[in-house]
């Protein structure tokens, strides 16, 4: 393990390999060696034009060069992941599990490591870094587990004759990943593509390449057949050339909702079909009976998790009329307390955001929301670190805004940062009218006491994952996903099964052949 780590990182030189290797510190990690990876290795891409770099969120730093892949690099992946079809789709599911299980606990013993390079390229705290490590081996080993139970049905005919179903792998599927959880989102699409018989080939986004490659090592060094699950790099021009590929049968996707929409769009060439997770611009409701202790605590986690940029957030929080100044109080003053920083200590809780112009477009929401007349209670600043590694990182202080109303950009926009937008409302039914007033329903939630009030909300929130007296839980068994532009297909769950597999039905003749002519 050590010895790959090595291989991966080239360290400054005075830095002892081993203490390295222990304690990456911010500021000391430089990538030479290839991401990308298919047919079982490492590669560089052939095309050395358009070159980008990619930054160290906690120093500014540039941390390694992505080149994208083109037309020959992509055929050559799908080509390798339709060869390790070949061999996977004909094992049996307990022969898949087994080698899942294996990656599973290969993941495991790398958590530490895994959690490091994903701070180092995203800038969320090593904190939340370890638990997206979690749910990545809790959602393969849950798959796993899935991928014997995979059956059809017997249905009996007259006669005698009967007919059966198989439900069948795809083919090779594509993942196309965004930036916010890039090891988690691999992992949510890999596990049951591949327990239910597919191939990958998964392109993150450029912004965070790194760590998906060493999930596709993972699973070649579990015993997965070569070609299994292949990481390209690249941005649009790449993620485009895989969604037009003639020998790929699905693409999930997670991202933007324009960008949802083209990937749909050129799917649609081919007729394929698409798991979309898409943005949202949920609500949060709180209500006067609600525990004031828990909906703050629940406040707080519909927002600032990974620096707010999380796609269920719940910026659009509704407070009860009565219940507003203490709510308010209290929330401010544990967001002025949450310490940001150097995202791989564990004492910080908030880290940079992604990049430059994302930290300066979440800025801006801010100078326009007070421009519209939202009070900043507090929050909302470029934030400066003390350590002087880290003064080039992007950070900012995370922000409450008052006084918000419905109009408001801040309200209707997906800011995708540390923002919380507070609302008041006085009526339930008023609430539920302003909380579905959107184009989006990815996630909801609702903070009562009262067991009817909270069900009979929840069944009127147009929302694909809502929460009661709690929010932004994903546990892996559980589906997760959009309402209306919020996204098409679920990940997570049984039901997921049926988005990777396709159903064969067999005809079963004991009779003659009873012929019209
Ligand atoms: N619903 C969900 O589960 C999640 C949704 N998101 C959403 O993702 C957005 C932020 O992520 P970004 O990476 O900036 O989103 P994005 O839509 O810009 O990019 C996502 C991925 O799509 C690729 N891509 C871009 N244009 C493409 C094209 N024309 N063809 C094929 N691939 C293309 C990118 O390279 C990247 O890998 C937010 O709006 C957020 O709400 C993010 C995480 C989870």
């Amino acid at each position: 393990m050590l010895q790959r780590l090595a291989a991966t990182l080239r360290r400054p030189a005075a830095a002892p390999l081993a203490a390295a290797v222990r304690c990456i510190s911010s500021g000391s990690v430089d990538i030479t060696i290839p991401l990308n990876f298919w047919a079982g290795k490492r590669w560089t891409s052939k095309e050395k034009c358009n070159k980008e770099n990619v930054y160290e969120p906690a120093t500014g730093r540039v941390l390694c060069h992505l080149e994208p892949c083109g037309a020959v690099e992509v055929d050559e992946a799908v080509e390798a992941a339709k060869s390790a079809f070949g061999h996977w789709s004909k094992m049996s599911g307990m022969e898949r599990a087994r080698i899942m299980i294996e990656a599973a606990h290969i993941i495991e013993s790398r958590r530490e490591e895994i959690a490091e390079m994903e701070v180092v390229n995203n800038g969320k705290s090593i904190t939340e870094a370890r638990l997206d490590v979690d749910s990545a081996r809790l959602c393969i080993e849950y798959y796993a587990g899935l991928a014997s139970t995979l059956a059809g049905q017997h249905i009996q005919l007259p006669g005698g004759s009967f007919a059966y179903t198989r439900r069948e792998p795809l083919g090779v599927c594509v993942g196309i990943g965004a930036w916010n959880y890039p090891f988690q989102i691999a992992a949510w699409k890999s596990a049951p593509a591949l327990a239910c018989g597919n191939s990958m080939v998964f392109k993150p986004s450029p912004v965070t390449p790194v760590t998906a490659v060493m999930l596709a090592e993972i699973y070649a060094e579990a015993g997965a057949p070569e070609g299994l699950l292949n990481v390209v790099q690249g941005g649009q021009e790449t993620g485009s050339l895989l969604c037009h590929h003639p020998d790929v049968a699905k693409v999930s996707f997670t991202g933007s909702v324009p960008t949802g929409k083209k990937i749909m769009e050129m799917a649609s060439k081919g007729v394929k079909p698409v798991t979309l997770e898409l943005g949202g611009k949920s609500p949060l409701l709180i209500f006067q009976d609600s525990d004031l202790e828990n909906a703050v605590r629940g406040a707080l986690m519909a927002n600032f998790l990974s620096q707010g940029q999380v796609c269920s957030n719940g910026t659009r929080v509704f407070v009860q009329k009565n219940i507003l100044p203490e709510f308010v109080e209290e929330v401010v003053k544990r967001t002025r307390a949450i310490e940001i920083g150097d995202p791989l200590l564990d004492s910080t809780r908030m880290g940079a955001l992604v990049n430059q112009p994302h930290l300066e477009k979440v800025l801006s929401f801010v100078d326009q929301a007070k421009k519209e007349g939202a009070t900043v209670l507090c929050g909302g600043e470029p934030f400066v670190p003390s350590d002087h590694k880290l003064r080039g990182g992007y950070y900012m202080t995370p922000c409450v805004l008052g006084d918000c109303t419905d109009e408001m950009t801040c309200v209707k926009e997906e800011i995708f940062g540390p923002v919380m937008s507070v609302l008041s409302f006085e009526t339930e039914e008023e609430v539920l009218q302003r909380a579905n007033d959107t184009t989006m329903g990815l996630a909801a939630g609702v903070f009562t006491r009262d067991v009817m009030r909270a069900h009979r909300v929840v069944e009127h929130l147009k929302a694909g994952s809502c929460f009661i007296n709690n929010y932004n839980i994903t546990p892996v068994e559980v589906p997760f996903g959009g309402f209306k532009m919020s996204g098409i297909g679920r990940e997570n769950g049984q039901v997921t099964v049926e988005h990777y597999s396709q159903l064969k039905t067999v005809f079963v003749e004991m009779g003659d052949v009873d012929c019209l002519f």
